[in-house]
């Protein structure tokens, strides 16, 4: 099984004890210990970086994963991240150009196989210093090529390319449960389109509910409720950047965002990122709420194709009630047509499920760090980080 992998990697066995202090578990290594030549794949299988500013490397991973990568428990539905989306995703301030590494066929250049690292600089149960690690997402293989022990080779080759440059830690998650779990969050789902939702099986009637009872229940105002409430632009950059950073001190898992980092992250891009701050009378920015745009296919449906999910993203109070700013959310994600807001049950948001109406998911997504053993298990209130 694939844990077999698993146990030949620096991350935690399952009924490993926790240790007094957190800390590395690989032996401590420098960038000159590290092979300089790739990992070796199968016979006909070649290495290549992706560069999303070249349209045809972004067609090319935007029809890898539409195809080939997560699907829910149920094989109903299938993430679909846009082009657009994949481009805001992976090129953040700092990328490294070969951290997005890329598996192709020889003979016909076809891409099969993707991994990515994006720099971050975390810090982990509120110690002072930054751990400079990389944030790993979108590993995927074409579906044909399953078995062939590529995802393996993959992760072997990104950590080869992360220690190259000094660093020696990840941040990943995963629906899948792997060895180790530093925290199991829980995901929520928030009608939007309760019709749509039942037509397509991801929601179901309840037995004494009608579809005109159920509309009813999830329907929200046409216009925002929160006075001040406008669009971020990146001029907030400067106030929003150390009010983010603030608020996400209170967790023990957290991204410490840089001025550069907030204008990248949530400068608005249509059908990518929607983020609002709440200004004051006298022009002060009191809060802020961001969530991004994943759809996901939906697979073999006679009248739907496309389910369009909004995803809470990061947010911070200082005036107005977390429920209110994410009760605003909500009734922008209808007005941009989305059809269900998700969101998971970290940092504070067990605050507002249950009072906005967001009913469990069928499943959890685990959070994993690689090479850090923690003292502790997390509970998802102590996460302050969220992955695309
Ligand atoms: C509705 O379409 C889906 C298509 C594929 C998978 C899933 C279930 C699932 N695995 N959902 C999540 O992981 C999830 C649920 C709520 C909030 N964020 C999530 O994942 C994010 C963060 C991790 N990378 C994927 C997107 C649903």
């Amino acid at each position: 099984n694939q844990w077999q992998f698993w146990n030949t990697q620096p991350v935690p066995k399952m009924d490993d004890p926790f240790p007094e202090t957190s800390g590395p578990i690989d032996v401590i290594k420098k960038p000159e210990d590290i092979q300089k030549d790739p990992y070796n794949l199968p016979a006909g299988f070649e290495w290549c970086n992706l560069n999303l500013k070249n349209q045809d490397d972004l067609d090319q991973l935007y029809t890898l994963l539409v195809e080939n990568y997560v699907e829910d428990d149920d094989n109903m539905f299938r993430f679909d991240y846009s082009r657009e989306f994949l481009r805001w995703a992976l090129s953040p301030p700092g990328q490294y150009e070969d951290w997005l590494a890329g598996v192709r066929v020889t003979k016909t250049k076809k891409l099969v196989g993707f991994i990515s690292g994006i720099p971050v600089h975390m810090i982990l149960q509120k110690k002072e210093e930054v751990i400079k690690m990389t944030e790993i997402n979108f590993l995927c293989v074409n579906k044909k090529l399953r078995s062939k022990r590529l995802a393996p080779v993959l992760i072997k080759e990104i950590t080869r390319r992360v220690n190259i440059k000094n660093m020696w830690q990840a941040v990943y998650t995963a629906g899948v449960l792997i060895p180790k779990p530093i925290s199991i969050a829980q995901y929520f789902h928030r009608s939007l389109n309760p019709k749509k939702l039942i037509e397509i099986n991801f929601s179901s009637l309840g037995k004494n509910q009608t579809m005109a009872r159920v509309q009813k229940l999830y329907k929200l105002p046409e216009e925002t409720t929160i006075k001040g409430l406008r669009p971020f632009n990146k001029k907030d950059a400067p106030t929003v950047a150390p009010m983010l950073n603030k608020y996400l001190e209170q967790f023990d898992l957290y991204h410490k965002f840089s001025v550069e980092d907030v204008k990248h992250y949530f400068a608005p891009v249509d059908n990518v990122i929607y983020s609002y701050v709440v200004e004051s009378e006298d022009k002060k920015i009191t809060d802020f709420f961001s969530f991004y745009c994943l759809p996901s296919t939906i697979i073999n449906h006679p009248k739907h194709n496309q389910l369009r999910a909004a995803y809470s993203y990061y947010h911070f109070s200082t005036a107005t009630p977390l429920k209110d700013l994410i009760y605003n959310a909500l009734i922008l994600a209808k007005k941009y047509d989305f059809d269900v807001f998700n969101a998971l049950n970290l940092m504070e948001n067990t605050q507002f499920l249950d009072e906005l109406l967001f009913s469990p998911g069928d499943g959890n997504l685990h959070y994993y760090l690689y090479n850090w053993r923690l003292s502790e298990q997390f509970k998802p209130s102590q996460l302050g980080m969220v992955l695309v």
